[in-house]
């Protein structure tokens, strides 16, 4: 008898996804059956002879993988839209291994997030929580923790992919006067209803008071939110980040708020995640962090999940995978 293909799977997916996961017949499931990362040494050890794999953005996917993981692989499927984690050149050279990965089904979930993060930097929520948990609250005041609104005032939007213009259809709702956008194309169709305008990054943080970052993590973006860009910005302009960590760099970010360069940080994503505890952001007062939840909801999640499987049998049995990267 012939053996079934081997899919290894990192981590316990979503329960909807892990119960349709646990039912598979047409492959042998290897599973580290845990909410907890896996180590790198047991990764390598797994994977050895899969014929697929579904990972998280936590899983490196580099030539070191690949050679553990042996010619029978046939395919990375990620549970995520970010794979910034997969060395992509290195998974072309590794004979033709296909890419698969979830955009859409998380776009509503993560334009939600961005919108949460951009609310409670503007409305102070962070240090309104603190009051209450201190015990030193009081009730209403007429001038304590006033925030800001953001009826006619500017949002920036980097990165206006799917994610991005999301997040503009959702907070043009809340009023803005404009909407600037940059990334490293136009896209008309989506900007027009919106009346958004494509303008340079340095105009972008010179004129907007709320700034989301919404873009890819890559070589270009690596770092863009760096001192130089936080010396463009308004003082009393707020950066959101719900895209990757190390799009922004922490220790100009820390020195931005310290100077008061900005007022204030709001961020899902961070390096490293989860951010320890005793790091000066996460007890700023004017920086909100939160565990890298953008697209934690229970549809969306299982969806992701249930994404994952569909391309990860795709690449197993040689069909087309349902959401391919294009190497
Ligand atoms: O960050 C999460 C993702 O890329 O899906």
């Amino acid at each position: 008898m012939s053996r079934l293909p081997v899919l290894l799977v990192t981590r316990e997916l979503p329960s909807l996804a892990q119960k349709r996961l646990q039912g598979l017949t047409n492959v042998q499931v290897r599973q580290h059956n845990s909410i907890d990362v896996i180590g790198r040494q047991q990764l390598l050890e797994e994977v050895k002879g899969a014929d697929g794999i579904i990972c998280l953005l936590s899983d490196k996917i580099d030539t070191e993988f690949l050679q553990a993981a042996g010619s029978s692989l046939k395919v990375v499927s990620t549970v995520s839209v970010g794979y910034d984690h997969v060395d992509t050149k290195a998974l072309k050279q590794h004979g033709g291994v296909k890419l698969g990965y979830t955009p859409n089904v998380l776009t509503d979930a993560t334009a939600d997030t961005t919108v949460l993060l951009a609310l409670m930097a503007s409305r102070r929520a962070k240090e309104a929580l603190d009051i209450v948990s201190s015990g030193n609250g009081g009730g209403f005041s007429l001038s304590r923790g006033l925030g800001t609104q953001f009826t006619g005032k500017t949002l920036g939007i980097v990165g206006f992919g799917r994610i991005g213009c999301a997040t503009a259809e959702r907070l043009v709702g809340f009023g803005f006067g404009s909407v600037l956008y940059s990334g490293s194309r136009p896209n008309e169709e989506r900007a027009q209803p919106l009346g958004a305008e494509y303008v340079p990054f340095d105009r972008l943080l010179g004129e907007s008071d709320l700034v989301c970052i919404c873009c890819p993590l890559n070589d270009k973006t690596k770092g863009m939110f760096n001192k130089s860009a936080f010396e463009k910005m308004k003082r009393s302009a707020i950066l959101v980040n719900t895209a990757r960590g190390a799009i922004v760099n922490q220790d100009d970010l820390l020195e931005a708020l310290n100077k008061k360069q900005i007022a204030h940080a709001a961020l899902d994503v961070t390096v490293p995640e989860p951010l320890p505890a005793d790091h000066p952001l996460v007890h700023h007062p004017h920086c909100t962090v939160l565990p890298h939840i953008g697209s934690a909801t229970e549809e969306t999640r299982n969806a992701m999940g249930n994404l994952a499987i569909d391309n990860a049998l795709a690449g197993i049995f040689g069909e087309p995978l349902k959401a391919e990267v294009r190497l």
